[in-house]
């Protein structure tokens, strides 16, 4: 136990440290306004030079104002006494004094690294590492590790126990925490890997591998801004609710330059959230997908038109269907793709037609270049193309699967007949609800093989704006601001990112490994999953060849992630046994934290269950401070939602076991358990949905 007096003894000096940071920052917010305030007055003296010089100075203030502002929170959380007497304080970004020596050392920078990676074994230099806590500008607690005895001085003095365990016990509210204080050695070994290649973190539920994820991405910016905001970093989730529920950690880890998507939005104007049945996704998730496509593209339109008929001076001009075809075929040979090639069908069409007038004698023929001149004018001719080879969106070509005579053709030796009618009935009913997640791809892999239809071109923005009547060139704060908004909004299309995080991985389909493939070319990777966690039920074999064919022949940088931060031991040793009906020999992470509450597991009369789950939900909302998740089989949700909509809670979130992915809640509520199980990889699934819980599970199943 440390004494009273000397834990406030240790608090106070800490506070003073603060107190000269807070106010060190308070005078560099303040020159920061100046040197923008400046850089405008500079602008009156109206010369060229003094224009540009007012740019610089005005990016560079509006800048560190911006980041001094979003980091005032927490700032200094850490503090290292080194062997050699020095001591360096650890926050979320580098602060000077005046005469330039350090107060703050940022988390990201080398200096900082022995904050995470020192242990007893291990020291790196470090006699004494203190995390210290704060609320607003106050210091509220502090805890030490003495790593190096031997060499502490005598009056060293060393408090608290467990500042890790004390954060993990905390509730974690809606957003995901950010664990900048906290991070431990393996985590941070994979934040700091190299930037080139592929980083590939793997670990079991809850250990910190979305927040390695998201902390890299952070690194990553820091370690050369240029590369990575320039190209920018797509990280990828797997829904939508995931998507939001880890947005708020980016922006507390100072980062604005990432581009957030889930596999349902990858694709330019589409934003999917319905997940297909099991055995569903893994048809439309097949490599053999790619073989059906290829042959839609090459289809003719349907119900467009059999015949070309032209009467021309005085002479029918006719193109049958099997003519047709043939001149489609040749112009799709060797990979041209159909929007991008509509010219050269044209022109072979016109040459057909020339050369049966030719052959029919027609009288006063032109020479070829006149007659193509006058026949492409005609109204009837140019509505015969137009129905013959419209410029195709791939959701037209992807809506021609839900014929069935077509996609019987398509898939003939492809799919099995088993598949050809379960991806059938999927496309047939699939008309009012729209696309799923799975067709996402499969829309991705259209738009590769048909190419891009010519696009107008659109106007460029003006990059001069007009102030009162004068055109002036915009400052660098406003570009600043620009560039910011636009890297949220990069072109909708956007595939040069630098790096590309994709989080639980296990759930990429082949087909979507191609998609996000595609936006990766020129990327870097850091690629997290649980294969333990995945719902793919299709061929592996197939899912690793598309992985490794999207990852390229970068080098790989594999990480293993061993202890489980998220879920109390009393709630992963219930996943635990669930897992290990399919696994009975997989590694599982350690559990590091025990509350003493087992989970509860009822069972109730079927005409109960919906009574029981709300007692249930208002139950773990007043033994919880933070979020509660109820999770339901995938079409069980909207019913349960409704049982629920009395309930009405912010805190409260009705999910499906797939969108339950990724996501932690304080407490929560699983009905139908055996249900889920039921499924195929269902096992797998109940292990996500049962792993969820920081605090509180309750499982409810029916009565047979
Ligand atoms: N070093 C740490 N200090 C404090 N909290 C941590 C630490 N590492 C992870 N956590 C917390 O543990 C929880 C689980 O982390 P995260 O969601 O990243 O795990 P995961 O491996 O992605 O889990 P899953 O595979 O189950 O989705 C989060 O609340 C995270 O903030």
């Amino acid at each position: 136990m440390t004494d009273h007096t000397t834990l406030e003894r240790e608090i106070a000096a800490e506070q003073r440290h603060l107190d000269r940071v807070y106010a060190r920052l308070a005078e560099l917010r303040r020159s920061a306004a100046q040197a923008e305030k400046e850089g405008y007055r500079l602008a009156r003296v109206g010369n060229f030079g003094a224009l540009v010089e007012r740019d610089a100075m005005v990016f560079h203030a509006a800048q560190r104002r911006y980041v001094l502002d979003a980091e005032h929170e927490g700032l200094v959380f850490g503090r290292l006494d080194l062997r050699t007497g020095q001591v360096l304080h650890v926050g979320r970004l580098g602060v000077r004094g005046e005469q330039a020596e350090t107060l703050v050392v940022d988390w990201r920078a080398p200096a900082a690294a022995a904050f995470y990676q020192a242990t007893p074994a291990e020291p790196l230099g470090v006699v004494r590492r203190r995390t210290i806590q704060s609320s607003g500008e106050k210091v509220t607690r502090i805890e030490d590790d003495l790593l190096d005895p031997e060499a502490a001085p005598a009056e060293m003095a060393v408090v608290g126990d467990g500042a890790l365990l004390a954060t993990l016990s905390r509730a974690t509210g809606r957003g995901m925490r950010d664990i900048v204080a906290t991070i431990q050695r393996e985590q941070d070994e994979a934040i700091r890997s190299p930037g080139s290649g592929v980083t590939i973190v793997s670990g079991g539920p809850g250990t910190g591998k979305t927040a390695v994820a998201l902390h890299r991405a952070a690194y990553l910016l820091y370690s050369d801004r240029a590369r990575y905001a320039g190209g920018g970093i797509l990280v990828l989730g797997p829904s939508s609710v995931f998507v939001e529920y880890i947005a708020s950690v980016l922006p507390s880890l100072g980062e604005e330059t990432a581009t957030l998507h889930s596999l349902g939005s990858l694709f330019p104007g589409v934003s999917a959230t319905r997940t297909d049945p099991p055995e569903v996704a893994a048809v439309k998730g097949s490599l053999r997908m790619r073989r059906v496509l290829e042959r839609a593209v090459r289809d003719a339109v349907p119900d467009g038109p059999d015949e070309l008929r032209l009467l021309y001076r005085g002479q029918l001009l006719r193109l049958e269907r099997r003519e047709l075809d043939g001149i489609r075929d040749r112009t799709l040979s060797r990979g041209a793709r159909r929007n991008e090639v509509r010219r050269a069908a044209f022109d072979a069409v016109l040459a057909a037609l020339y050369a049966q007038a030719r052959r029919l004698a027609v009288p006063r023929l032109p020479e070829q270049p006149a007659f193509e001149d006058e026949i492409i004018e005609r109204p009837d001719f140019r509505e015969f193309l137009k129905a013959w080879w419209p410029r195709l969106h791939p959701r037209h070509v992807l809506d021609w699967l839900a014929r069935p005579a077509r996609l019987r053709r398509y898939a003939a030796g492809v799919l099995s007949r088993a598949e050809t009618t379960l991806l059938s009935g999927a496309y047939r009913t699939a008309g009012s609800p729209g696309l799923t997640v799975a067709d996402v791809a499969l829309l991705d892999e259209l738009d590769a093989l048909l190419g891009q239809p010519v696009r107008p071109k659109r106007p460029r923005r003006d990059p001069f704006q007009l102030t009162g009547g004068v055109r002036e060139l915009s400052t660098f704060a406003d570009r600043q601001r620009a560039a910011r908004a636009a890297a949220r909004e990069r072109p909708e299309d956007y595939r040069d990112y630098a790096h590309v995080v994709v989080d639980e991985a296990q759930d990429v389909s082949p087909m979507q490994w191609r998609m996000v493939g595609r936006r990766g070319r020129l990327a870097s990777w850091t690629v997290v999953g649980d294969p333990a966690q995945t719902a793919w039920t299709g061929d592996p074999q197939e899912l690793d060849r598309a992985r490794d064919q999207a990852l390229g022949r970068r080098r790989r940088h594999r990480f293993n992630l061993t202890t489980n931060y998220r879920n109390s031991a009393e709630i992963f040793a219930v996943a635990a046994e669930e897992i290990r009906r399919v696994h009975p020999d997989l590694e599982l992470p350690v559990a590091v934290r025990s509350t003493g509450v087992e989970p509860v597991a009822l069972t109730v009369p079927a005409a109960e269950l919906a009574a029981a789950t709300v007692r249930a939900a208002q139950a773990l909302l007043g033994e919880v401070e933070g979020t509660v998740g109820v999770i339901t089989p995938v079409p069980r949700r909207d019913e349960v939602a409704g049982w629920l909509e009395g309930t009405a809670n912010s805190r409260l979130q009705v999910v499906t076991s797939l969108q339950a992915k990724g996501m932690e809640y304080d407490g929560v509520v699983l009905v139908h358990p055996g249900e889920i199980r039921a499924e195929p990889s269902g096992v797998r699934t109940l292990y996500v949905a049962l792993s969820r819980a920081t605090q509180r599970l309750t499982t409810i199943e029916p009565t047979p």
